[in-house]
């Protein structure tokens, strides 16, 4: 993973978050607020412009605002390179990404790259990047976490949310419940080499996922009230990011195994899921509960094994070999690598391989 660029010098969080039913007709009163009316761009994707790019669209067309409205296909540089042509063609005064992490953070990043304010309108909870000041984007066949403006608002409708395949919500649960292990990596950094540390940001961070695990059976298909919950924990753990400036609170050791099997695995799972399974592993590395992350992680009905993330066992053993070097300036309990024979080990006493 390329590094991180250039930390802020001061904290960003949005200005406005709304998050309930129906709330995506709250966006005129949100753009508003924000004294954003004409020349909205709005990046959605191809599933999900039918979802809510749409409705966005008409909504803002119906206050006379002009919209423009385009589709982005991966999360890549080609593609915010593209956004930042249109959206300069069309003279546009701020950017909507409506749709799932990869809309969000091409609109994010080509917002920051025109300098214009940005609204986040997730179509589901599967990440905690709905709300924070990062975007991950591909580029030369590397993942870079680029810091970037945070959002100005988000609306997280949850009644488009709740229609979300359950995977989608399933897949935030793993990304929210690995902040552990993340807060976990950051401490050891913290005592081994003097990294600096956030206790506010941690605190937030190691709260969001506990209140998940206190409750993981009030996460149920197509429930609301479920959606709300996620929804609520992925914005405190974007706002655990802002507040340490870095990706840090939610993003360690689990997460450089999550980036290492979207290079080496040919059919990755999502990215949650994917950090779900890495947290079981990482948190036995740590000599913590593993057993209780893997329970949760069940209960929900994330996956907790190479099957059922349907990547195959040896894909899981090379990303455990090779997650160390995703981002060597980031220190976790992955170190300077697993051997073969330890990373085998965590994968099967896990049960994760079989
Ligand atoms: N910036 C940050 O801080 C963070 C960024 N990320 C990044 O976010 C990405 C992962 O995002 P994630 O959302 O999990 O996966 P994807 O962006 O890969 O989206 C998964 C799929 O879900 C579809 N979808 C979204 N909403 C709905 C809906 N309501 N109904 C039906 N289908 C829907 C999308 O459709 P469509 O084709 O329309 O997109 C897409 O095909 C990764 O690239 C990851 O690196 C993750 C965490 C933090
Ligand atoms: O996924 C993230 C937090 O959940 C962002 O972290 P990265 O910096 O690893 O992309
Ligand atoms: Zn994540």
């Amino acid at each position: 993973m390329i590094p991180t660029q250039g930390k802020k010098k001061w904290m960003q969080l949005p200005r406005d978050v709304v998050v309930g039913p129906d709330v995506i007709y709250d966006l005129k009163d949100v753009c508003n607020d924000l004294k954003l009316k004409e020349g909205a761009f709005i990046v959605t994707g191809h599933h999900t412009k039918k979802i809510a790019g749409d409705v966005v669209h008409d909504i803002l067309n119906e206050c006379g605002y002009n919209p423009v409205i385009a589709s982005s296909k991966e999360a890549s540089m080609t593609e915010v390179n593209k956004i930042v042509e249109l959206a300069n063609e069309a003279n546009s005064r701020y950017l909507i990404g409506v749709g799932s992490g990869k809309s969000i953070d091409v609109a994010k990043l080509a917002a920051t790259q025109l300098d214009l304010p940005f609204i986040s309108v997730p179509t589901a909870a599967s990440h905690d990047g709905i709300v924070s000041s990062r975007a991950s984007i591909h580029d030369k066949g590397k993942k870079a976490s680029i810091e970037v403006n945070a959002p100005m608002a988000v609306v997280a409708d949850t009644s488009i949310i709740a229609k979300a395949p359950y995977r989608l919500l399933a897949a935030g649960c793993g990304d929210i419940i690995s902040n552990y292990t993340a807060v976990l990596d950051w401490e050891l950094a913290h005592r081994l080499r003097n990294e600096p540390f956030s206790e506010y940001a941690a605190t937030l961070s190691r709260m969001t996922a506990q209140i998940l695990m206190d409750c993981p059976e009030d996460i149920k298909p197509e429930l609301e009230s479920s959606v709300r919950i996620v929804v609520k924990a992925l914005v405190s753990s974007g706002v655990a990011m802002s507040i340490a400036g870095s990706s840090r609170p939610a993003s360690g050791s689990e997460h450089m195994f999550s980036h290492a099997l979207d290079m080496v695995a040919p059919n990755s799972a999502l990215h949650g899921e994917q950090c779900g399974v890495g947290t079981i592993m990482m948190m036995y590395l740590h000599g913590g509960d593993w057993k209780k992350i893997k329970e949760c992680l069940e209960i929900i009905g994330a996956p907790t094994t190479a099957s059922e993330l349907g990547i195959k066992d040896s894909y899981i053993l090379e990303a455990l070999l090779v997650a160390h070097k995703i981002r060597p300036e980031r220190y976790t309990i992955l170190g300077a690598g697993l051997t073969p024979e330890a990373a085998e080990k965590v994968a099967r006493l896990t049960k994760v391989i079989s």
